[in-house]
């Protein structure tokens, strides 16, 4: 992963102490990015043995101060307790902007404006990147580098409230994107909760596959169906307090399907809808925000023998390339590997020459 970038120094000091309510898979992996960035956290949970294991992550610290000494408070329970959390710190830390990190966030505020509670210090965030994991266990100090963290500002927020919660993003190394809530809410049910059920809705197809014919899984199913391992409590939740943008979604990709039955018997209707897969693919960008046209693929054979990979890295290494991004699939027939290597595209040509000048057989 990559390693969080340096902090500026005006960031802590705008927003710490810190109390981090929640210390599962989010917010502990928050904890641990602050506390190596220097920011002095403080930790709460329900469930004591989750704090203190994410206090043994060195996500932050378990005693609590003076309630009013706080200046940020990131709530970042399941989505069901999150509003009842928000209201509850509001009332308790009156210094403190509160935030959290549901990732639905129009239920939150709906069910935050019923309690008629002055709601300017809390602005709503969503931090665009996880696992499949859940609890502090799995906490990772570097899970936001790099990705997006929408802060979701309203007109009664003062500009200072935003910022701080701003910030809290830039110190987890995250690049900040502002939306409006509903707006917030119709995007990750485009590219958060709809793959989530297609990743769901390939692994269980797998049920009606006989057993025998799994050990023939690559690559691609392992990658489709990964976050289909995910907490079904969590989504649950999720998927319940965003179901009108969700079922859209479904409904959508329902037609898709009937689509798609309908062109597999004519080739060139479905190379046309194939290439909307790739077009819709490449629309997404690559690592570090590049767009992926800017990125091209070369995929090198590995022999199964040891040190191969060790020997191609440091082939590619000499020739100064950077990898943008890479994996690798394994030939089950042939033992054999390939490793898809993303590189920038101006230098693919130069990469091709050189491996192939090393030995190393190319597909591409
Ligand atoms: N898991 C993911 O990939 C992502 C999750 N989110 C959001 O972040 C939030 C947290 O998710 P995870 O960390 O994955 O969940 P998690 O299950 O790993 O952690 C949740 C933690 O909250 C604690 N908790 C439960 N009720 C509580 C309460 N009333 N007060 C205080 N603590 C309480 C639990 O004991 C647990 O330690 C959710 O709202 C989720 O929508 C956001 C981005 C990614
Ligand atoms: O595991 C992944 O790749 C994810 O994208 C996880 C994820 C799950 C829920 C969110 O609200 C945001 C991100």
């Amino acid at each position: 992963m990559t390693p969080l970038p340096p902090a500026d120094p005006r960031d802590i000091a705008s927003l710490e102490p810190v109390l981090i309510v929640g210390t599962g898979l989010i917010g502990a992996s928050i904890g641990c990015a602050l506390t190596s960035q220097g920011v002095e956290v403080h930790l709460w949970d329900l469930d004591p043995a989750n704090a203190m294991v994410a206090a043994g992550r060195g996500a932050g610290m378990l005693s609590q101060l003076d309630p009013g000494d706080y200046r940020l408070v990131v709530v970042a329970t399941p989505p069901g307790a999150v509003a009842a959390t928000v209201a509850e710190r509001l009332r308790w830390h009156p210094s403190a902007v509160v935030t959290d990190t549901a990732s639905v966030k129009s239920a939150v505020l709906s069910a935050l404006r019923e309690t008629e509670l002055d709601l300017s210090r809390y602005v709503g965030s969503h931090p665009m990147s996880g696992t499949q994991y859940t609890g502090p266990l799995t906490a990772v100090p570097e899970l936001f580098v790099d990705r997006t963290w929408v802060v979701t500002p309203r007109h009664e927020n003062s500009a200072e409230s935003v910022e701080r919660v701003r910030r809290l993003a830039r110190l987890c190394g995250a690049r900040t994107v502002s939306l409006d809530t509903r707006e917030h809410d119709t995007a990750v049910a485009e590219v958060s909760h709809l793959p989530q059920l297609m990743s769901i809705l390939t692994a269980a197809n797998l049920r009606h596959a006989q057993r025998s014919h799994l050990p023939l899984a690559g690559g691609g199913i392992r990658d489709v169906t990964r976050i289909a391992q995910s907490q079904t409590g969590m989504w649950r939740q999720i998927l319940t307090a965003n179901r009108p943008a969700v079922r859209e979604q479904l409904s959508q990709v329902r037609e898709d399907l009937d689509t798609l039955i309908g062109v597999l018997d004519n080739p060139d209707e479905l190379e046309s809808f194939l290439a909307m897969g790739r077009a819709g693919a490449r629309s997404l960008g690559g690592k570090h925000g590049k767009e992926m046209s800017e990125t091209t693929t070369v995929v090198v054979e590995i022999p199964d023998q040891p040190g191969a990979l060790a020997r191609l890295f440091a082939d590619i290494d000499r020739l100064g390339v950077n990898i943008e991004d890479l994996s690798v699939e394994h030939d089950q027939a042939r033992d054999a590997g390939f490793l898809s290597i993303e590189v920038d595209r101006t230098r693919a040509d130069d990469l091709r020459a050189w491996m192939r000048e090393h030995h190393w057989g190319l597909r591409s």
